[in-house]
């Protein structure tokens, strides 16, 4: 790995990816200027390695060979073999550079792509929450429900942006009302505590829904994330309806507490793939009433737009920013870039 980096730019022709657990999504950015040219998305588990995915995906259909590559993944950036969370693939960057040609690697957190992504979201790729106030040039955070609770910040500082990859998912999460009180004893916890990411993920709606049926002494109909919101959104089964509010109320609530951490002028963005299916739950007075419920800051609160992200490949177009200009961004590259 190199110690000194002459300049923060990759050469272009850049490869840009984005690998969940689930689905890695690959584009080529030509230069500075162009459009990204996309590849058809992947599921993980069809290829044995990321490499061979690259290979057969991007490489051996495409006329541009890309020279580097930035690559944002789900799961902690910790030396030359990179484990991802939720699938059997290991990010090899040396072996990249003398298998696949790349001559620059950059490897960065998924959430840290999906911040960068908010740092100049345009209007047509989210949807407000609550009041359309324009938000600040000031910092943002970003949280993403979805198989986990994803967070960063965008801290806005010295005319950059810097993204914070955080753990903040796994804050802890207290009950505030009455009905709060009758079901976090039949929330499931994590060491004895409920965290944020046990009730604000796929399995934190199974787990909301399943403490409000014990708590009105029934047995759960539904064990699926998506047709507990299918039901909550339909209105056809109540213990769905109320999952649903509560969902909204508790990603309220810490979304609040983010954006008093950051002081995020700029506003709350919510990603991950479950915010994008619940829009109309968001858009009801539980997210914003629980955002704005930060007594003795009130007030302020009620000046930070919220937003859902509806770019459908967000942090994609965060990782293409950043290639970009990569001096509009104090991202950290130490222990996370490798050359040839
Ligand atoms: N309509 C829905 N309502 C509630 N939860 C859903 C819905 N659809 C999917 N989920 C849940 O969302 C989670 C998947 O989230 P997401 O799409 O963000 O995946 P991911 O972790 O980012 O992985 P990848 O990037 O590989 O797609 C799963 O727990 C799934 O059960």
């Amino acid at each position: 790995m190199a110690d000194t980096m002459k300049t923060d730019k990759l050469p272009f022709p850049i490869l840009i990816g984005d690998i969940g657990g689930t689905n890695a999504r690959f584009s080529i950015l030509l230069d500075a200027y162009a459009e990204p040219k996309p590849f058809p998305n992947v599921r993980t588990a069809d290829y044995p390695t990321i490499d061979d995915a690259i290979q057969k995906i991007v490489l051996d259909s495409s006329s541009v060979q890309p020279r580097s590559a930035i690559l944002a993944i789900a799961g902690p950036i910790d030396g030359d073999e990179i484990d991802l969370t939720n699938c059997d693939w290991v990010v090899r960057p040396k072996g990249m550079i003398t298998q696949l040609g790349f001559e620059d690697v950059l490897v960065v957190n998924d959430f840290e792509a999906q911040a960068l992504a908010v740092a100049a979201m345009p209007d047509e790729y989210r949807e407000t929450l609550g009041p359309n106030n324009q938000p600040h040039m000031a910092s943002r955070v970003v949280l993403g429900p979805g198989t986990g609770l994803g967070v960063a910040g965008l801290v806005y500082a010295r005319h950059m942006w810097f993204p914070v990859p955080g753990e903040g998912g796994h804050v802890d999460v207290g009950p505030r009302s009455e009905r709060d009180f009758e079901i976090f004893p039949h929330l499931k916890r994590i060491e004895g505590r409920v965290s944020a990411e046990e009730i604000l993920s796929g399995r934190g709606v199974v787990n909301i829904y399943q403490a409000v049926c014990a708590a009105d002494g029934l047995q759960p109909a539904f064990s699926d994330p998506a047709d507990i919101t299918a039901h909550g959104l339909g209105g056809s089964n109540s213990q769905a309806v109320e999952t649903l509010s509560l969902f909204a109320t508790y990603l309220g609530r810490v979304a609040g507490d983010m954006a008093l951490i950051f002081m995020a002028r700029g506003g709350v963005y919510l990603a991950g793939g479950i915010s994008q299916k619940i829009i109309p739950a968001l858009k009801g007075p539980e997210f914003r009433a629980a955002f704005e419920d930060k007594a003795p800051h009130t007030e302020l609160m009620g000046t930070i737009p919220t937003f859902v992200v509806t770019h459908p490949q967000a942090a994609l177009a965060g990782l293409a920013s950043f290639a970009r200009t990569p001096s509009a961004y104090g991202l950290s590259m130490d222990g996370r870039r490798w050359q040839r």
